[in-house]
């Protein structure tokens, strides 16, 4: 009998920092913040395991994602097509470093009622929410708040991996997360040459926390770039284990000593892949500027600016579908 591969990324055992667990230390929180530590420091990617988080929920939500991309008819998928950033986008919509993805797409944002005056830009307005499959915003919106209770869980961790002192040092500019909830169908790709295509380019995440729920049955598509820059890593999904990273906000709060990691997705299989990544993001008013602590820590230099992350947001949007300045960058969600 053989034994499953060993994975690449580190494992983070994040149930210390669980509301539902009575028996968490001092000691088991530091061990789990000094893991996530070197896991942030090193790779920027890791498995997260012991969240809680049902898996009959994760499978439905990979089953009601595939079901509305293979499923629901041209009309209805027309019928939530994007108005500004929220919506259904076609294949090739969006874009990375100037090149399409070859990825459809439906995104979900928080919704706010007063936006001071953005209502008429990309992020005011409603969530388009399929009709077909018929549940798919029920159990959608139980599974935001689940994630959003994990989300703070982590960021919490995070923050005491700066001290247990420092344990709401991240949470304190979440509380209001601005969060983003992708569902993502991504047929193979026809082509070898990738600039005729890739599922989804180079890029970086643009926030705090993405935690990633892919097909069990897809390896090989998704690939974490080495620190070095010299290797692309398979983060293949493995069983009831999120697959995390940390954003660019993450990098501009640690000075650098956490930074955001380069992934890409090349999707070959012969199936047809599903992915839902929920990305835990700041309040969109937040203003982000490297820690004192985190100063400190990488030599008393400040190397980031302090950026307010709606604005950042905003920048990268109008890159990704408008080919402003964020897509010279290349960096995005997608
Ligand atoms: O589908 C995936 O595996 C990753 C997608 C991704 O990186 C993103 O949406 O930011
Ligand atoms: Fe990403």
């Amino acid at each position: 009998m053989s034994s499953p591969p060993t994975p690449t990324l580190p494992i983070i055992d994040i149930s210390p920092f669980l509301p539902t667990t009575s028996n968490s230390t001092p000691a088991s929180k530091s061990t789990s913040a000094q893991a996530l530590h070197t896991a942030c420091h090193t790779h920027g990617f890791f498995y997260l395991i012991n969240h809680n988080i049902p898996p009959t929920l994760t499978t439905s939500i990979l089953s009601l994602a595939r079901h509305f991309f293979l499923h629901s008819t041209p009309t209805s998928k027309a019928h939530i097509a994007r108005r500004g950033a929220r919506g259904w986008q076609h294949i090739g919509e969006n874009v990375t470093k100037g090149l399409r993805d070859m990825h459809e797409a439906v995104d979900f944002y928080r919704e706010v009622d007063d936006m001071d005056g953005m209502e008429d830009g990309p992020l005011g307005g409603q969530n388009l929410w399929p009709e077909e499959p018929p549940e798919l915003k029920e159990v959608f919106k139980r599974y935001l708040e689940e994630l959003l209770g994990l989300g703070e869980a982590v960021v919490r961790a995070m923050g005491y991996a700066f001290g247990s002192e420092n344990e709401e040092i991240f949470l304190r500019d979440t509380r209001e997360s601005f969060w983003v909830l992708r569902m993502i169908g991504y047929p193979p790709l026809q082509s070898t040459n990738l600039d005729e295509g890739i599922s989804c380019g180079e890029h970086t995440d643009y926030g705090c926390t993405t935690f990633l729920l892919a097909d069990p049955d897809v390896k090989g598509a998704l690939q974490v770039l080495s620190r070095d820059g010299g290797t692309w890593i398979d983060a293949d999904p493995i069983p009831e284990a999120f697959v995390v990273n940390i954003g660019d906000m993450i990098e501009r709060w640690t000075n650098g000593l956490w930074p955001s990691t380069r992934h890409r997705v090349i999707h070959r299989g012969s199936g047809y892949r599903v992915s839902v990544p929920f990305f835990y993001e700041p309040d969109f008013n937040a203003r982000i500027k490297p820690l004192k602590k985190a100063v400190e820590m990488t030599g008393g230099v400040e190397k980031f600016e302090e950026v307010k992350y709606g604005d950042h947001l905003l920048g990268k949007i109008a890159g990704n579908f408008y080919g402003g300045d964020g897509a010279e960058e290349g960096i995005g969600n997608t």
